[in-house]
């Protein structure tokens, strides 16, 4: 017999931010538990990453503090999405769905767990930024809004992680403000890259060591050249123009600066071309000294104008007492340019990379999701 408002929860994905979740939903099930009027129970019943899974055939729970072991020691394979979907289908109680991937497959089949009534909350941009008519099947298959029984989808730590980002837009948007314009720095790695390699100031290692630093900190796709060709922020762009109603069509749809060098190219894997990246520390020494003699500094930046309805993404100088210039670490920094605001935007800024904070944005999601299904 299930328990009372009991909801289940399958996790896909336990690298950098996946393990930091499954740290935060551990705290959260204890909590809610523990709540006398109203308790929530929780249960882990399906954890998986691209070589094993752990699922009991019964949907009885699994161990949130003992996962890593039990999953190092499963010789389950993983489910395809569509076995996944029928899986959770015939759960005898809700299902959330935690996409701590950057996988497209699982994005591509949101609409399918979405209309079995499978809620779904990620940091996984591709299902949001990938073609235009996959968001629409999202958001046509979703209850959000429009309550006609599919499950519900949340995604705020798809762009700034786990900064309010996606949903001070909605609620902009919502409530009847005109989004003239949204600008700033939307990629915790270019952030730390930059800040680190082209401080205000002067100084600051080489270009290739900040990279290699940055995925050890884990601000980096699983594949930094995702960053660095600058379809991540692209994709975080698309997202937000997007959601203040531009149907853009795809992140390679409007301009993108990569800071691939041509030659680096055809590398064959992310480590390969993070090995010969070096060779083009020069390169990168010659951006820094031209910016310096005009007393700047160069930073990854991109925008969406809506009125022109234009977006971009690419590199651009300024000034030491700009405050993008002034940024630390993995700082992201988004300026919300609208009818309210006038010329003074609203702005948020703060850590835009790392797991904790990505995985706090899809803790407060499902803690959205759990409000919608009771
Ligand atoms: N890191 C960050 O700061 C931020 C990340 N994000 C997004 O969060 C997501 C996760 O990022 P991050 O944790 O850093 O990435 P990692 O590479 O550290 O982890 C990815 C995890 O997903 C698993 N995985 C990949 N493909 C599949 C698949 N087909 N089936 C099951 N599991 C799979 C991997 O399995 P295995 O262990 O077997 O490789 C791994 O456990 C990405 O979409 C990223 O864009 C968003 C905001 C910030
Ligand atoms: N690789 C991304 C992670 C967050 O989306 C970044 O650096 O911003
Ligand atoms: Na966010």
């Amino acid at each position: 017999m299930p328990l009372p408002r009991q909801v289940f929860i399958a996790v896909i994905g336990a690298g950098g931010v996946g393990r930091c979740f499954l740290k935060q939903l551990h705290y959260l099930a204890s909590h809610l538990c523990r709540d006398s009027s109203a308790p929530t129970y929780l249960s882990l019943i399906l954890l998986s990453t691209s070589k094993k899974c752990l699922r009991n055939p019964d949907y009885r729970s699994l161990h949130l503090d003992t996962w890593e072991q039990d999953l190092a020691a499963s010789s389950t394979a993983p489910l395809s999405p569509e076995e996944l979907a029928e899986y959770l289908a015939h759960a005898p109680n809700k299902v959330v769905l935690v996409d701590n991937t950057s996988n497209q497959a699982l994005a591509d089949a949101y609409p399918l767990f979405l209309h079995k009534g499978i809620s779904i909350v990620t940091p996984n941009k591709k299902a949001f930024s990938s073609n235009y008519d996959l968001w629409k099947s999202i958001f046509s298959a979703a209850s959000n809004g429009n309550g006609h029984g599919g499950g519900y989808v949340f995604h705020e730590s798809s762009v700034g992680a786990g900064l309010p980002v996606i949903c001070t837009l909605k609620e902009l948007v919502e409530t009847g403000d005109e989004v003239r314009k949204i600008e700033g720095v939307f990629s915790g790695t270019m952030s730390f890259l930059f800040n680190s390699f082209m401080p205000v100031g002067g100084g600051g290692g080489p270009f290739s060591a900040e990279v290699k630093k940055a995925k050890e900190l884990g601000y980096t796709e699983p594949d930094p050249r995702d960053d660095l060709n600058g379809l991540d922020v692209a994709r975080k762009l698309t997202i937000l123009a997007r959601i203040a109603g531009l149907e853009v069509e795809s992140p390679t749809s409007f301009p993108v600066q990569s800071l691939i060098p041509k030659e680096l190219e055809g590398c064959k894997s992310g480590d390969e071309f993070l090995e010969r990246l070096g060779e083009f520390d020069g390169k990168m020494e010659e951006l820094k000294k031209q910016a310096a003699a005009e007393g700047k500094v160069v930073r990854f930046v991109g925008s969406v104008d809506v009125a022109k309805k234009e977006v971009k993404v690419g590199l651009e100088k300024f000034d030491a007492s700009h405050p993008i210039a002034a940024l630390k670490g993995s700082d992201n920094i988004i300026s919300f340019y609208t009818k309210r605001y006038g010329d003074n935007p609203l702005i948020i800024q703060g850590a835009g990379a790392g797991g904790e904070v990505t995985a706090m944005g899809v803790t407060a999601d499902l803690i959205k999701v759990l409000r919608l299904l009771h």
